[in-house]
């Protein structure tokens, strides 16, 4: 057969996949609506195994391997109950009509501006993405009307918490409304003709030298230039038409500023995800069949055990942590502010106890959000 003829089969092959895939999402759609009348849960994992192990043993009939067959079905079962939560939320491609103005830090390519498009494609027709230059600007946009959302980084397998971020919600009256992780693959993008041995200056954010300090490490002789945000890095490269001029981003955000990859996978860790948070000027509350995350803050004071004792109220309700990070507090020095994720819905009875006892032990305490967690696990299989 011909090269053109058996690519032109293939491109017909796609075509079919992707009709497939959207008449599953479609089925999905109807099995979600059937949970919420029957007021079951959205994820069944036992099903999942099921129907995991059923096509691990149909693919092998037609020599498609079990891990192929188990990570794309991973793939399209997160997709699957992501869109049956968005829909169950009411935010299924209409979070708030048919348009969405969002505020993220940069522009066209930074890691937000993806993460951005990640989480609101899902639910809106239209997202308006405003840029902006710092994470105090984009809370500011939300806070003044002037966007509907922010999404803001909030922690780093490489580089842990951003603090920056941490510290404006402790003065915001807006609310976390919503999660989202994001891989984030580091390269060095450099002009058409560049190479790596050559480069005398590194354009990036600061998160980002954090995340590949030990890369950096290794080079020598070079400037690094603290920029606003990835697009901010891209743009000056592409301004400075300098080929010693390299930034440091994402492959894809990097094209959009015509600049090239000259080194890939820069993160300390191998699996580099940031997760982001969505916040709003309005609490939501979350439906009881998705999951769901609570965050607070929290000042307990300083005296002896007053941390434990109120981890505790958590454990006596039966109430999972799924993180616990500090802070200090503006103008009181050495004393700090707790910020606590926990795996519950701020609605549930546990939860509202719970919250109660805390209200009554700590000194100060307040709910930053309840937002459904996008943190899907894959379903494993025996092997
Ligand atoms: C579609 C369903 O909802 C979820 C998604 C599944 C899928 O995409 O196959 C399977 C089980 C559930 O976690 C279902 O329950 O059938």
């Amino acid at each position: 057969m011909e090269l053109t003829e058996v690519r032109q089969q293939i491109q017909q092959t796609d075509q079919e996949l992707l009709q497939l895939l959207a008449k599953r999402r479609k089925l999905a759609l109807a099995v979600a609506e059937a949970k919420i009348s029957q007021n079951k849960p959205i994820r069944d994992q036992q099903r999942e195994e099921e129907l995991l192990l059923r096509l691990i043993e149909s693919g092998k009939t037609m020599e498609l391997d079990a891990h192929y067959v188990t990570r794309l079905f991973h793939v399209i079962i997160e997709d699957s109950v992501l869109q049956q939560q968005a829909k169950l939320q009411g935010e299924l491609r209409g979070m708030q009509g048919p348009s969405v103005k969002v505020a993220y830090l940069g522009g066209q390519g930074s890691y937000s501006y993806w993460a951005t498009q990640k989480y609101f494609t899902r639910r809106a027709e239209q997202i308006i993405d405003i840029g902006c230059d710092s994470f105090n600007e984009i809370i500011k946009a939300v806070e003044t009307g002037h966007a509907d959302y922010a999404v803001l980084p909030i922690e780093n397998t490489s580089s842990g918490s951003i603090n920056e971020v941490y510290d404006l919600l402790q003065h915001t009256r807006l609310s976390i409304v919503g999660e989202l992780t994001h891989p984030i693959d580091h390269c060095v993008l450099g002009l058409p003709g560049a190479a790596l041995n050559q480069i005398r200056q590194i354009c990036a954010h600061p998160q980002v030298i954090a995340q590949c300090s030990q890369f950096l490490l290794g080079l020598t002789n070079i400037k690094v230039e603290y920029c606003d945000s990835s697009s901010d890095a891209f743009q000056r490269v592409q301004q400075k038409q300098d080929p010693t001029i390299v930034a440091i981003g994402g492959e894809a955000g990097g094209k959009i500023y015509g600049l090239e990859v000259l080194a890939r996978d820069l993160a300390n860790q191998k699996d580099n995800v940031s997760r982001f948070i969505v916040v709003a000027r309005k609490a939501i509350s979350v439906a009881k069949a998705i999951p769901a995350k609570t965050t607070f803050i929290m000042f307990t004071g300083q005296q002896p055990g007053a941390l434990v004792d109120a981890l505790t109220v958590l454990k006596r309700h039966g109430i999972s942590m799924a993180k616990l990070e500090s802070r200090p507090i503006p103008g009181n020095p050495w004393e700090e502010m707790f910020y606590v994720d926990v795996l519950a819905n701020a609605g549930d009875y546990a939860m509202t106890r719970a919250l109660e006892e805390l209200n009554r032990i700590t000194k100060f305490i307040k709910v930053l959000g309840c937002y459904p967690s996008e943190d899907i696990q894959p379903t494993e299989v025996p092997a």
